[in-house]
């Protein structure tokens, strides 16, 4: 990749949220590595947050994009759910389909399928509905401050959950165990929860023309940094799904569970 690391700036000038919503979860165009990966993906969090999962008062996703598959399953058993994200853009977009407004991206494919997962295919408007609910602010933030949702401050979360977004964020793994420490100190102590997924082997990924960078990461190196932010973890889940070769050619995702120990 030309160019190295490209961070909160890049987004902010180049990232396109429409291109990457059409080109990374768009479920309806068949069957497609990127599709295989949402699914994945959806599975996890439906057995992460569904039915003797995850639950709690407040959820925070960190680096959520412009996209809202990862809290559909968590809508149903957290009350308050933050958005947050590095870029303006981002924030926009996830407005447009939280107020429902014209030019919103079209998420009904990828609700009925958390909903299938539900065994309950037929009520994805209401669960639209519960999301747009649980939803309570969508604010900026910043994986490499130590109070990462400055100028915001919030009630300590009973969950963190942040998906390939820290690895865009941080240029080495230095940077990537920093920011960890910063989002464990967005968790109650010894009961609140870390869920995170990143992807390995990747070096960078495209949007419209833009290549962004992409912390590369083994999963030894991400199991790491999660132990080394204090966390303990309860599951870890390494799967060969890849995305494309010439989009994103990475070797594999993984995702983590981990409970934040408590304070000394
Ligand atoms: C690949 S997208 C991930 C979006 C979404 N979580 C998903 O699962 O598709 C990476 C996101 O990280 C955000 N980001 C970049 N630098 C950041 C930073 N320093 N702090 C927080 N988010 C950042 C970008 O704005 C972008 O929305």
């Amino acid at each position: 990749m030309e160019g190295g690391f490209k961070g909160g700036e890049a987004y902010q000038k180049y990232f396109l949220p429409g291109a990457y919503l059409t080109t990374y979860y768009s479920l309806d165009s068949g069957p497609a590595p990127k599709a295989e990966v949402l699914k994945f993906s959806l599975e996890f969090l439906h057995k992460t947050f569904g039915p003797g999962g995850l639950m709690g008062d407040m959820l925070i996703d960190i680096g959520s994009g412009p996209t809202i598959y990862q809290v559909l399953a968590a809508c149903s058993s957290f009350l308050d759910i933050t958005l947050s994200d590095f870029s303006d853009c981002n924030r926009q977009e996830l407005g447009k389909w939280l107020k429902q407004e014209p030019g919103a991206f079209d998420w009904s494919p990828v609700v009925k399928y958390a909903c299938e997962l539900e065994g309950d295919s037929g009520r994805w408007m209401e669960k639209e509905e519960k999301l747009r609910a649980a939803v309570k602010r969508v604010i900026k933030c910043d994986v490499n401050l130590d109070t990462p949702l400055a100028p915001a401050s919030l009630p300590l979360a009973d969950c963190v959950l942040t998906l390939l977004a820290i690895e865009c964020a941080c240029c080495s793994l230095d940077t990537y165990h920093a920011a960890l420490h910063n989002l464990a100190s967005l968790l109650k102590g010894g009961g609140g929860h870390l869920v995170t997924m990143a992807t390995l082997g990747l070096s960078s990924y495209v949007v419209g023309k833009y290549e962004f960078s992409y912390l590369t990461l083994e999963r030894e190196e991400l199991e790491q940094a999660v132990l080394d932010a204090g966390f303990d973890i309860q599951e870890l889940l390494q799967a060969p799904k890849l995305y494309s070769v010439s989009l994103a050619p990475n070797t594999g995702i993984c995702f983590i569970v981990a409970r934040k120990r408590p304070e000394p």
